[in-house]
């Protein structure tokens, strides 16, 4: 698993590229009233969205409705460009839980200005992440349960059975786009369910059992 000096199960500190896939859960994509996708939406986080446990998730300034998204992390072991759909799944080294940290109001003000969205998804503390998640204890990421509580109300619950790209077909999708390297961190999209959090909110997130975590939301 190490590489040089460097340990990839430490990814976040590695300041490799996080690739976000949206609307790959045809339950979300319609609670937001978006088209369901023909091909993946893609866009990056920067590794200064990273945050773990023990820091708090930052409400950015300019927003006042930030939302949670739970989502299945996948973490490149060996990278590449143009990898095959039948060989992707050699190109992981395991899996993390994600919160694609989301400040909805300005996501929806850029959606309306034809405008990116980095503003809204690419914010400081936008990523939270557990530990890593070795392959070998999801031996089929296309069959994980994915749930998601807030002040302990079970607000997210999906299946990434339900995911419309899996996880090969991205991995080959992004990689053609931009060369996946070690390190780098795909995040696969969200089930239906998303919802607001404010200041002094606990979020508690899960693989199933296999992996949870806990986050405090706090204020800048
Ligand atoms: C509408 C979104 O924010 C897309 C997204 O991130 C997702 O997971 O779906
Ligand atoms: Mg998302």
């Amino acid at each position: 698993m190490a590489s040089g000096t460097r340990n990839v199960t430490r990814f976040w500190e590695w300041g490799r590229k996080i690739v976000c896939v949206g609307r790959n859960y045809a339950d979300h994509a319609k609670e937001l009233n978006n088209a369901v996708p023909t091909e993946p939406v893609l866009f990056l986080k920067p590794p200064s969205a990273y945050v773990r446990e023990g820091s708090p998730i930052l409400v950015p300034a300019y927003s006042s409705n930030l939302h949670h998204e739970v989502e299945l992390g996948v973490v490149i072991g060996t990278g590449g460009t143009a990898i095959a759909r039948a060989s992707a799944m050699d190109h992981v080294a395991g899996y993390a839980l994600c919160l694609d940290m989301t400040a909805r109001d300005v996501q929806d003000a850029c959606k309306a200005k034809g405008l990116p969205w980095t503003l809204a998804k690419a914010f400081d503390t936008s990523c939270p992440v557990s530990e890593f998640v070795p392959r070998e204890r999801i031996p089929d990421p296309g069959d994980v349960r994915l749930w998601l509580r807030v002040n302990g109300q079970l607000r997210q619950e999906g299946n990434t059975a339900q995911m419309i790209f899996p996880v090969p077909y991205l991995i080959s999708y992004v990689s053609a786009i931009m060369t996946l390297e070690e390190g780098d961190l795909i995040l696969t999209g969200t089930p239906a369910g998303v919802s607001s959090v404010r200041e002094h909110d606990e979020l508690q997130a899960g693989i199933e059992d296999i992996v949870t975590m806990t986050f405090r939301v706090d204020r800048h």
